[in-house]
C-alpha cells in the first residue's frame, strides 16, 4: 500500500450549535488524487480551513508525513511541505509570471527582507520557480505580466507558486473554477501528471474533472463523510446520488 501523506483522524469542528466537520477521518497517499466533494454548505471550506491551519478543530489530529500538525501556524504547515492552492487569486497582476512563483518561493524561505539583493537574480529564487513553471508547462510565459494571462493559465500560476515550495502534499481549493471547457482539460492533464509527484487533496466542484481524476472520493453531506471509494463506486452510490447529485 502506498505511503501515506496527510491524514485527518476523527475532526470535529462546531460553530455554535453547527457540527460543520463531524469525525472526519481520511488519508491522502502517494501517487494518488483524493477528492473531496459534497454540495453546497457540506462543509468543505471548513474542513479545508483545518488542513491549512486557518481554523482549528474543536477535536481530531491533523499529521503530515507523520508529524503532527494540529497545533501549527499556516506558515509552519508550508515549510512541512502542505501545498496549497486558492480558490480566489492571490496573483501580483503587473508582476511577470515568474517574480509571482519567487516571491512565494521568498516568502516560504522567510527571506523577505533581503534588500540587498536583487530578486531578479537570486538563484536560491529563480531555480525553484523556473522547475515549477516547467512542470506547470509555462516556462514560455515566465516574463509575462500575470495581467496579460488567460484565466487558464492564471490557474496554472497558482499551483505553480504551491508547487515551488517543494511541498510533499497538495490542496487544491477549486482549481478548476471559470475555466472553459479546454482550460479544465488542459488543467486537467497536467494534475494527472502532477500527482505522481506531489499526491493531490482536491475539492471540486466539475464533476467530470472529478470522475476523470480521482482516484478515491470522499463524499461529505452535513459535515460527515457518507461514502468513499472509487469513481465508479461514488456514481453508484444512492446515498450519494441522493445526497449530492440530486438523482
Ligand atoms: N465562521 C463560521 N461561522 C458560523 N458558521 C459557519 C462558519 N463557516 C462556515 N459555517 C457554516 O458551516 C457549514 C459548512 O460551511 P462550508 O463553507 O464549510 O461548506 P462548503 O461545503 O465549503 O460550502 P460551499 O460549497 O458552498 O463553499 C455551513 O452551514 C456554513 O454556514
Amino acid at each position: 500500500m502506498s505511503e501515506i501523506l496527510l491524514s485527518l483522524d476523527n475532526l470535529n469542528k462546531s460553530f455554535g450549535a453547527l457540527r460543520a466537520t463531524q469525525d472526519v477521518s481520511l488519508d491522502l497517499r502517494a501517487g494518488e488524487i483524493h477528492a473531496l466533494i459534497g454540495p453546497n454548505g457540506a462543509g468543505k471550506s471548513t474542513l479545508i480551513g483545518q488542513i491549512a491551519g486557518n481554523l482549528r478543530p474543536d477535536t481530531g489530529s491533523i499529521q503530515l508525513v507523520g508529524q503532527e500538525l494540529t497545533s501549527m501556524s499556516v506558515a509552519q504547515r508550508a515549510r512541512l511541505g502542505l501545498g496549497r492552492s486558492f480558490q480566489v487569486s492571490s496573483l501580483a497582476e503587473p508582476l511577470s509570471v515568474m517574480r509571482n512563483v519567487m516571491v512565494a518561493v521568498q516568502a516560504l524561505q522567510g527571506h523577505s527582507f533581503r534588500f540587498w539583493k536583487p530578486v531578479n537574480h537570486d538563484r536560491s529564487l529563480l531555480e525553484p520557480a523556473y522547475e515549477a513553471l516547467e512542470r506547470m508547462q509555462l516556462t514560455h510565459r515566465a516574463w509575462t505580466p500575470v495581467s496579460e494571462l488567460s484565466h487558464g493559465e492564471r490557474r496554472q500560476v497558482e499551483v505553480a507558486c504551491a508547487l515551488a515550495l517543494k511541498p510533499r502534499a497538495l490542496l487544491l481549493d477549486e482549481p478548476m473554477a471559470g475555466l472553459g471547457p479546454e482550460g479544465s482539460a488542459h488543467l486537467t492533464e497536467l494534475l494527472e501528471t502532477l500527482k505522481l509527484e506531489v499526491p493531490i487533496l482536491l475539492i471540486e466542484h466539475d464533476m467530470e474533472a472529478v470522475f476523470r481524476l480521482a482516484d478515491r472520493i470522499s463524499v461529505l453531506v452535513a459535515g460527515a463523510v457518507i461514502a468513499h471509494g472509487d469513481s465508479a463506486t461514488i456514481r453508484q452510490d444512492p446515498r450519494v446520488r441522493e445526497a449530492y447529485l440530486g438523482d
